[in-house]
């Protein structure tokens, strides 16, 4: 039986990188988090130890450096298309190009004064291969609860089956969520404070049976404003909340009082796309 390399990239993971704007004394910040990873014609440098082919992954992360003076910082879409072309249309052996990119928000507090937010992180990935260009954005870590308008029953039971089916739960979860682009060019920041709006728009007004249906309402909701998007993907941990047990002092909880459960957790996943939406020409689950 042969042996033989399968696919392969690399490239520089992690690439912290701070932007200061001038503008006289009132300054602009980007911080971003910005991974590549590159692939191409570069068996030979696992077969034969050929690195001819090979851009240090030293020299992709100079570029995020050099790239961040030249053209400056803007939205993570327009950064990430810029360096994922570059190494493409710069280096003949590269033929696929992915960067993703943490972008982290910091609210003004004055001037030149920030406050890092301590809530969700924006997302993207670009990938540039020989299919075409490819952009995803999103936005993880982004937390929220309902305290009512949550239900859970009507499911299926066996052997094992002890959940109490439920008519007012809390629903609360982490959301995940990519949303894939079907051009390359938008009004990126519009566009993710508009699929922002629309997730959270979803989560607030769907009266829900199961994290299922929200997902689904969620994804939908994206869809239906943003005519850009193409396909939203959302991973929906269920941060489970029990109502703590009371009655042994004596005191009931008509659901005011809760513990918050870590783990495990329910993982609900799901893909809502538009009908007759251009083919993903990259791989870009999470
Ligand atoms: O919204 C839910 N979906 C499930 O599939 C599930 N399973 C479970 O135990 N609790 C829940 N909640």
């Amino acid at each position: 039986m042969g042996i033989v390399l399968g696919p392969n990239r690399y490239g520089k993971a992690e690439i912290r990188l701070v932007r200061v704007h001038r503008d006289g004394d009132t300054h602009g910040l980007v911080d971003f988090n910005v991974s590549i990873a590159l692939s191409g014609e570069l068996a030979a440098a696992h077969l034969v130890g050929d690195n001819s082919g090979v851009l240090p992954t030293d020299t992709m992360k100079n570029t995020v450096y050099a790239f961040a003076k030249e053209h400056g910082v803007g939205e993570p879409e327009v950064f990430a298309l810029l360096l994922a072309r570059h190494f493409v249309g710069s280096q003949p052996q590269v033929h696929g190009a992915k960067v993703s990119i943490e972008s982290f928000a910091w609210d003004r507090l004055g001037p030149h004064s920030f406050r890092k937010r301590g809530d969700h992180i924006r997302t993207t990935v670009v990938s540039v291969t020989a299919a075409g260009t490819q952009v995803v954005s999103g936005v993880t870590g982004l937390t929220l609860l309902n305290s009512a308008d949550s239900e859970f029953h009507g499911f299926v039971q066996d052997g094992y089956t002890t959940l109490p089916p439920t008519t007012d739960r809390i629903l609360a979860t982490a959301v995940d969520a990519r949303w894939r682009h079907a051009g390359d060019d938008t009004d990126w920041a519009a566009s993710f404070e508009g699929s922002l709006a629309a997730l959270l728009e979803a989560f607030v007004g769907t009266y829900s049976y199961s994290l299922q249906q929200t997902l689904y309402a969620m994804g939908a909701g994206v869809l239906g404003s943003r005519p850009e998007v193409a396909e939203v993907r959302l991973a929906l941990p269920n941060k489970h909340h029990y109502l703590a047990d009371l009655s042994p002092f004596g005191l009931d909880n008509p659901n005011e009082v809760f513990i918050a459960g870590d783990r495990p957790y329910g993982l609900i996943e799901g893909t809502v796309a538009r009908d007759g939406a251009p083919a993903a020409t990259a791989e870009w689950w999470l």
